[in-house]
């Protein structure tokens, strides 16, 4: 045998001078739940360790990940029943929640990326990502309003909007209105391949924003979010978003959908995030919690995997935890 692969995996030190994939803080983009109240910090039920926050702890918290040397944070706000409506109304609010919680951040670390969740889930009384009309969800008046939500956000301090709708062209509306009132240096970052997946449910508790069990309401996002039966669609989603004016584009979930983070990775000249989604984190906490799993293995193993397949930022809910292991 002239050839011998064991060679390279002898010993601590070779292993890592050939490690071909490098997990750093640079890489996570924290996701950040907030809302209204004063001292409020109450964890997700079924997402152990991960919190709601209120504005006055979101500035501690945000000090916090920052400190670890996490600088990019994406902001979700849960919104009292009675503000939610089926127009998207209270999204629109200059003084809204999301649009406090922009500020809070900015003001307790300046340096941090701001990226904030466009959609009107959180909004909607039927939680659904636009708006609803005759059983079905309305695509070119949803954009619109997305793209008046997104302007809100610029103008509240946000460095990138991140459109989670699934709306076709809206990335062109919110880039045009961006631009026309010279909000030239917001970026967008598009949800452009995400799927209708069941790996939703814990981040749809953190929000209360999960589709009602209505008649004439959708009791699913299959019409707007992809079929995870598809792969060639997803390149075809995720180019059109980069015509339309996206920055970074993402694919949603992480964990089952590699193949299709390969595919993009090899296709454009964006940066590409991942989103691990808040079913990924419940399942490996619960087998953790039941001692089935080795918690910190297993995350940074998941984590790595993802980068590996191509993306250059992933959003966890594992961000914390990592950089804490890995520091
Ligand atoms: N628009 C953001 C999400 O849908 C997040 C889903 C998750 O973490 O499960
Ligand atoms: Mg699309």
């Amino acid at each position: 045998m002239l050839r011998r692969n064991r060679r390279l995996r002898s010993s601590a030190a070779i292993r890592s001078l050939v490690r071909e994939t490098i997990i750093s803080p640079d890489d996570f983009l924290v996701p950040i739940f907030v809302v209204e109240g004063k001292g409020v910090k109450e964890e997700i039920a079924s997402m152990p360790g991960y919190y709601r926050y209120s504005l006055d702890l979101l500035a501690s918290e945000a000090k916090e990940i920052w400190s670890l040397g996490l600088k990019s944070v994406l902001l979700f706000v849960k919104v009292p029943e009675h503000l939610k409506d089926n127009s998207g109304k209270e999204a629109l609010n200059p003084n809204g929640l999301m649009q406090r919680a922009i500020k809070t951040v900015k003001d307790a670390v300046p340096e941090m990326l701001v990226m904030t969740d466009v959609a009107l889930d959180p909004y909607s009384k039927y939680g659904h990502d636009g708006i609803v009309s005759e059983g079905k969800i309305i695509n070119d008046d949803s954009s619109a309003i997305l793209a008046e939500m997104s302007l809100t956000h610029a103008i509240a301090g946000a460095d990138f909007v991140a459109p989670s709708d699934m709306m076709d062209g809206r990335i062109f509306e919110i880039r045009t209105l961006l631009e026309d009132e010279g909000f030239h240096d917001t970026g967008i970052m598009s949800y452009s391949a995400k799927y209708a997946s069941a790996f939703y449910g814990p981040f749809r508790d953190a929000l209360d924003s999960a589709p009602v069990d209505l008649k004439d309401i959708p009791k699913d996002k299959q019409s707007y979010q992809m079929d995870f039966a598809n792969r060639d669609e997803a390149i075809r989603e995720t180019l059109m978003d980069i015509e339309e004016g996206a920055d970074i584009v993402m694919v949603k979930p992480g964990l089952c959908y590699l193949d299709i983070v390969r595919d993009i990775r090899n296709v454009v000249d964006v940066p590409v995030a991942v989103y691990q989604v808040s079913g990924e984190y419940a399942m490996l906490k619960a087998a953790a919690e039941k001692g089935w799993l080795n918690h910190d293995a297993v995350m940074m193993e998941q984590i790595t995997a993802i980068k590996r397949a191509g993306a250059h930022i992933i959003a966890s809910y594992f961000a914390k935890d990592v950089v804490k292991l890995i520091s």
